[in-house]
């Protein structure tokens, strides 16, 4: 049974200022074996603590558990920032909204006046938001320069230029706090916690806790569990990147269906997931390949090779979560 290879990021990790090429390159090679095959990897010892994920828990939890009038008043509006509830994406066509409740930041606009942080009922909601956010940024330039010596790109630290802007308003990087409410009551036909999809951007980094759930799609078409473990995040590959490396990393689909045993249906799931995107006003056919792609293009969600040619991140973001939102 095939399962997702382990990488120990230690050298790499943040709690190191620096970080010499031959630690990056190590580190990049195994990465990059497990993209191809996988598009998933589980990196240990990055210098994220599990205390600082739980302590994110701990206050979204708190506004979680606010109830719905109160959330309500953050919803989702501007900037793909505030409360999604329970079934309000709908990744499948035809399909029920998932059976999840989230609350999205996109890095970026918390520097926009306009939105809402819901401070007010759970004090340190922001703070610990924000520096969660700069933790996430900083572990994902080390995975894209470790990334880049594993692609073997002549410019080594190329792609964490691209995604620089992390945090800053022209990107769209994400971070979005989910939570897999108990199942009290069958749900509706075809309702699971996490519809089948790939995710839109380059990366994602996904801090999952001990209960479980999470499949990924095999070529084959199989799927194997992304069984938890612990202390450790999961890594995984996005469209873009599938994209802009010509489908030598790939971006796997993945899933998470609703329990069956009645002890798992009461159990809450909760995960963290950290979005990295390149710059907005990069053009999407800018690839890091030269290979022509033209000729064997697997569609990007939907678009036509010409139509996609034609979009900067920013615009290819914007119609995905068209796609996506009730
Ligand atoms: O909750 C999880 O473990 C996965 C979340 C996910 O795949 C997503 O939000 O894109
Ligand atoms: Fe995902």
């Amino acid at each position: 049974m095939p399962s997702i290879p382990i990488v120990d990021f230690e050298p790499c990790g943040i709690h190191h200022s620096f970080v010499a090429d031959v630690e990056l390159k190590a580190v990049g090679d195994k990465t990059y074996e497990a993209f191809m095959d996988y598009g998933f990897v589980y990196l240990k010892n990055t210098g994220i603590s599990s205390t600082s994920v739980d302590e994110l828990n701990e206050v979204t939890e708190e506004f979680f558990s606010q109830p719905d009038d109160v959330k309500a008043k953050y919803f989702r509006k501007i900037n793909n920032f505030g409360y999604d509830a329970i079934g309000k994406e709908k990744l499948v066509d035809g399909h029920p909204g998932d059976y999840k409740e989230s609350f999205n930041m996109t890095c970026g606009a918390t520097k926009n006046p306009d939105i809402v942080w819901p401070d007010d009922v759970v004090p340190e909601f922001s703070k610990t938001a924000k520096s969660f956010m700069k933790k996430c940024k900083a572990l994902a330039l080390r995975v894209l320069d470790a990334l880049s010596f594993g692609l073997n790109l002549e410019n080594p630290t190329l792609l964490s230029t691209l995604h620089s802007s992390m945090l800053e308003t022209n990107n769209g990087s994400s971070l979005r706090c989910l939570r897999y409410p108990p199942i009290l009551k069958p749900l509706e036909k075809d309702q699971i916690r996490l519809a089948e999809h790939t995710d839109y951007g380059s990366l994602t980094l996904l801090f999952q806790d001990m209960v479980g759930g999470l499949q990924i799609k095999m070529r084959d078409g199989t799927y194997i569990d992304a069984v938890p473990i612990k202390d450790a995040i999961l890594l995984n590959v996005a469209d873009l990147l599938q994209y802009w490396t010509n489908g030598r990393l790939r971006s796997t689909p993945h899933r998470i269906l609703s329990p069956t045993e009645e002890s798992q249906k009461l159990t809450i799931r909760r995960s963290v997931a950290f979005f990295v995107h390149p710059s907005e006003d990069l053009l999407v056919s800018r690839t890091l390949f030269n290979d022509n792609l033209s000729g064997n293009y697997t569609k990007l969600r939907g678009l036509t090779y010409d139509q996609l040619q034609q979009l900067t991140v920013g615009e290819y973001l914007q119609t995905q979560f068209h796609d996506t939102y009730a």
